[in-house]
C-alpha cells in the first residue's frame, strides 16, 4: 500500500526540545519503524492515525490524503480506517471477551450484549480461535490472548490498514516469539498492511519488508 508522509512536531517540556522531522515513502505491506525509546516512533504512529496533529505535514494512505497541514485537512481518527493496536492493549476490564471485541461496533450508550454479537465480531471471535473465551474477562487471560482480543477488536472495523505499537513488548520471552510469529502468519493470511513500530530486532527481521530507522526524531542515514 502506497504511503507518503512528511512530518514535523516539536514538543517542548521544562527541559528539554524534542523536534520530529521525517520524511517516508512507501510501497510496502509490510513496514517496520525502528529505533530506540524516545526516538519518536509513538509520535509518527499516532500522527498517522490522527492521534495527535503534527505542526506541519502531509498523510497520504492509498489514494486518500489523511492529513494536509497547507490545505488544511485532518481527517478524524474515525475517518481513517485504520486501527491502532497499543502497547498494552487497552481492553475494558470491565467487559468479557466478546464485549471488548463487539465494543467498536456498537452504536449508542449501552455496553454491548454479553450473548449476541453482531457477524463481524463473530467472524473476527472464530478466525482468531476466541470462542472459548468470549465470556471470560481480560484480567482472566494470558498476554497473548489478550493480544489477540485487542487485535480481534481492532479487525471488527475492517480497517485498511494496521498500525501496532510495539505489539510484543508486554508478553514474556516465550510467549513473544510465539505470538510474533500467529501475527505474522495472520497479516500473511489478511493480506492487511502494517506499520510497526519496535525497538527490537526480531521484530525487523520477521516483518521489516521495508525497515525505517529513526533516531532523536530523524531518520537514521
Ligand atoms: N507531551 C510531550 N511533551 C514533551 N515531550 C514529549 C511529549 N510526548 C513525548 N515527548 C517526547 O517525544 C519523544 C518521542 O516520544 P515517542 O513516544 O514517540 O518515542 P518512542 O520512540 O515511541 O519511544 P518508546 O519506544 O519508548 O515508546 C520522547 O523523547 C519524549 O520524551
Amino acid at each position: 500500500m502506497q504511503l507518503e508522509l512528511t512530518l514535523q512536531k516539536t514538543l517542548l517540556s521544562p527541559t528539554r526540545i524534542f523536534q520530529l522531522d521525517v520524511n517516508i515513502t512507501s510501497n510496502s505491506q509490510r513496514i517496520v519503524i525502528f529505533g530506540p525509546s524516545g526516538a519518536g516512533k509513538t509520535m509518527i504512529l499516532k500522527s498517522i492515525a490522527g492521534l495527535i496533529t503534527p505542526d506541519k505535514g502531509y498523510i497520504k494512505i492509498a489514494d486518500k490524503v489523511l492529513f494536509d497541514s497547507t490545505k488544511k485537512i485532518n481527517l478524524k481518527p474515525q475517518q481513517r480506517h485504520l486501527a491502532y493496536l497499543f502497547q498494552h492493549y487497552s481492553l475494558f476490564p470491565h467487559l468479557t471477551v466478546g464485549q471488548n471485541i463487539a465494543f467498536t461496533l456498537k452504536k449508542g450508550l449501552f455496553n454491548p450484549n454479553k450473548k449476541n454479537f453482531p457477524p463481524q465480531a463473530k467472524q473476527w471471535i472464530e478466525k482468531l480461535e476466541l470462542t472459548e473465551l468470549v465470556d471470560l474477562y481480560p484480567q482472566q487471560l494470558s498476554g497473548g490472548q489478550q493480544q489477540r482480543v485487542a487485535l480481534a477488536r481492532a479487525l471488527t472495523t475492517n480497517p485498511c490498514m494496521l498500525l501496532l505499537d510495539e505489539p510484543f513488548s508486554a508478553l514474556d520471552y516465550g510467549l513473544r516469539h510465539k505470538v510474533r510469529h500467529e501475527i505474522n502468519e495472520l497479516q500473511q493470511q489478511l493480506n492487511i498492511p502494517i506499520i510497526l513500530i519496535s525497538h527490537d530486532v526480531e521484530d525487523v527481521k520477521l516483518f521489516g519488508e521495508h525497515v525505517i530507522e529513526i533516531q532523536q526524531g530523524h531518520l537514521k542515514g
